[in-house]
């Protein structure tokens, strides 16, 4: 993708498909890299040209169905009615097919209201027969589009006439309102991934790490793309596996030797070849020797000397939340000699769209580094007393261990009386079962009653706030469906949804059950990267340096919060991070805003390594 916005050219898979009357498929072409590109004639025909070292074709775009339903996942096809023709484009990256579709809708609308060349003229024209490519997508392009579209003039009835030989679905209009838009602090790092470099991009809690992994994943090829998280939580919200299911080296705790007999049975020696990208989410919960041990294999299984032979590595997560669970000294995985090889481009996002209240921010970018003011310190403690729960809507406790998560919504569960309403989840196939516990957050078995706390785990409706994370209660059930109200004021009759969960061997399994969860507590651990609505925290059990800054930047406000017992010492950082970040920061030799401090340990960053590839200044607060 260019920055030019540029969508009239896409490279993918193709298949071509010539019909006789009666729709038989008399010949095929398929190709695993076509460039299929949106061109012009001197009047102003539009095409389509297939290219490749198989085929050669230019379709002129008339009578055309489009089924774009498939687009998110890079699948599209296009009917060619007049010409007998099917084009099935696949293995598209998923942004682009769907901008290429959407110009080219654009464009065959507004050519139906353009004055046409008569035929007769056409046919006596001396000129060549040669096309150039159409001019990108202009907003004056986009505006004519929408006014067409709004009022119901010639140029619409035309083409749904043109299109009413086709399904339903190619009469829908196409929204031109594309995934959230990215800023453009994350537009650099898209850009870099484009470019094929490996990046590594941090950012404190909330400012679109995993917002802006979803665009990259969508930007790439999804056949050579393996989209993994440390966490089978963090997985799930980039529509991911884990890490360890791709990997195929159980928990790497085995020899190299072993590890490397593992991952090549067929299934993980198949990705390991395979994947040109590999994308892992809250990378600070991987393991430094795991890390290692990733490089060395992926080298051995492509039989490829460069770092993990050859595949571009996209990592991010913020090193001052979670660490990986490991009692070595040089646990995290920015120690390792692998990381160090892959000399990454680094990037600071600084804008945090979680929060929007600037004191709460500053004193969340404080707790991030273990240093907060007494100021901060009572602010955080005035939270205790505060009423959040609101329409019978109670907040959800944040634990620090995961069985005291459960006792809680087991037992408040228990004590309310009315009957009971399991939801068995429906697992395609259900011997996927264990994958799908691991990488959906809905599970296998949900118990309901009326007055049940609950969280909505899908983005329903957003404009209703209807969203991933929004908590509410069990009102009533109607024929058997849990009618819930939310605090955003929203009643939703909650209906199964499905999860479909890509596995590393290019398959996909799927789950569908209701997308709730109980809510009257859950583990540190497991809401990280989740957006909260209305959370209450005790935070004296805390085990792990960034566990109350994960579990403070859940809330989106400082009203939305309790901190129950607060104390500064609950809140600490780690000092090889914070030296490994202030690392990056001097090595750009860019203002530093932490304190300098003093540590005396064996771990250095590796400086020069670290420079050449940095692009952004890594601040650590927010002014
Ligand atoms: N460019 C953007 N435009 C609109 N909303 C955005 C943008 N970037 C992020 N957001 C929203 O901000 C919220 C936080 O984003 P996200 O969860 O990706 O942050 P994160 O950096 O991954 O946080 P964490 O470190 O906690 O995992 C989400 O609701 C996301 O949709
Ligand atoms: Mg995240």
């Amino acid at each position: 993708m260019n920055s030019t916005h540029d969508y009239s050219t896409l490279t993918c898979c193709c298949t071509l498909e010539w019909l006789d009357r009666n729709g038989t498929v008399k010949r095929t072409v398929r190709t695993k890299t076509g460039i299929v590109t949106l061109v012009r004639n001197e009047f102003r025909d539009l095409f389509i040209t297939v290219a490749s070292k198989e085929t050669n074709q230019k379709l002129l775009l008339k009578g055309v169905v489009i089924h774009k339903k498939f687009a998110s996942e890079g699948k599209a096809t296009l009917k060619f009615s007049d010409l007998l023709v099917n084009l099935f484009l696949s293995n598209a990256p998923p942004t682009q097919l769907t901008m290429f579709l959407k110009a080219l809708f654009v464009k065959m609308t507004n050519s139906l209201s353009s004055p046409k060349v008569p035929i007769r003229d056409k046919l006596l024209s001396v000129r060549d027969q040669s096309v150039q490519d159409v001019s990108p997508l202009s907003s004056k392009d986009v505006q004519r589009f929408k006014n067409s579209q709004s009022s119901q003039d010639d140029s619409k009835k035309r083409l749904r006439e043109e299109e009413s030989k086709g399904s339903q679905g190619s009469q829908k209009k196409i929204c031109l309102q594309s995934l959230g838009k990215l800023t453009k602090e994350q537009q650099e790092v898209l850009d870099a991934v484009m470019s094929g470099a490996n990046v590594f991009f941090t950012g404190s809690a909330g400012t679109g790490k995993s917002f802006l992994l979803q665009h990259l994943i969508n930007s790439l090829r999804p056949d050579v793309t393996c989209a993994t998280a440390s966490t089978g939580s963090a997985a799930c919200l980039i529509g991911g596996t884990t890490l360890h299911a791709f990997a195929g080296i159980g928990d790497g705790e085995a020899t190299v030797e072993r590890c490397l007999q593992l991952a090549k049975r067929p299934v993980s020696l198949q990705n390991w070849r395979k994947c040109k990208h590999l994308i892992i989410d809250e990378i600070s919960m991987v393991e430094s020797s795991y890390f290692q041990k990733l490089e060395r294999i992926a080298r051995e299984l492509r039989s490829f000397e460069k770092p993990f032979g050859g595949i571009q590595l996209i990592v991010c997560g913020d090193f001052l939340q979670l660490p990986p669970v490991s009692k070595s000294k040089n646990k995290f995985c920015f120690m390792s000699e692998a990381w160090q090889s892959c000399h990454f481009s680094t990037f600071y996002l600084q804008e945090v769209h979680r929060q929007s209240d600037s004191n709460f921010v500053s004193i969340l970018n404080s707790v991030r580094l273990g240093s907060l003011n007494d100021e901060m310190v009572e602010t955080l403690r005035n939270t205790e007393t505060q009423m959040i729960e609101n329409k019978g809507v109670l907040a959800t406790r944040l634990c620090c261990h995961t069985k005291e998560a459960k006792m809680i919504n087991d037992s408040n569960l228990e004590k309310l009386s009315g009957e009971s309403k399991t939801y068995e989840a429906v697992d395609e196939p259900s011997s996927a079962s264990r994958t799908l516990d691991d990488c959906t957050p809905v599970e296998s078995k949900l118990t309901l009653k009326i007055g049940a706390q609950v969280m909505l785990l899908k983005n329903v409706s957003v404009s209703q706030g209807l969203v991933n994370g929004a908590r509410g209660v069990v009102a009533r059930f109607e024929k058997g469906a849990p009618v819930v109200e939310f605090l955003c004021g929203a009643s939703y009759t909650v209906k199964a949804e499905k999860w479909p969960v890509k596995t590393p061997n290019g398959g996909v399994v799927s789950r569908r059950q209701l997308p709730l969860r109980l809510a009257w507590a859950f583990s540190i651990h497991k809401s990280q990267g989740l957006t909260l609505d209305c959370v209450e925290m005790a935070l004296e059990k805390t085990f792990e340096a960034g566990q109350a800054y994960v579990a403070l930047s859940r809330a989106k406000s400082l009203e939305s919060m309790r901190v129950i017992n607060f104390n500064a010492k609950q809140v600490w950082a780690d000092q090889d991070v914070l030296e490994f970040y202030r690392g990056i920061a001097s090595d750009a030799n860019r203002r530093d805003l932490m304190a300098p401090r003093k540590i005396g340990k064996s771990f250095a960053p590796q400086k020069k390594k670290v420079t050449k590839s940095f692009k952004h200044i890594p601040l650590v607060s927010i002014s």
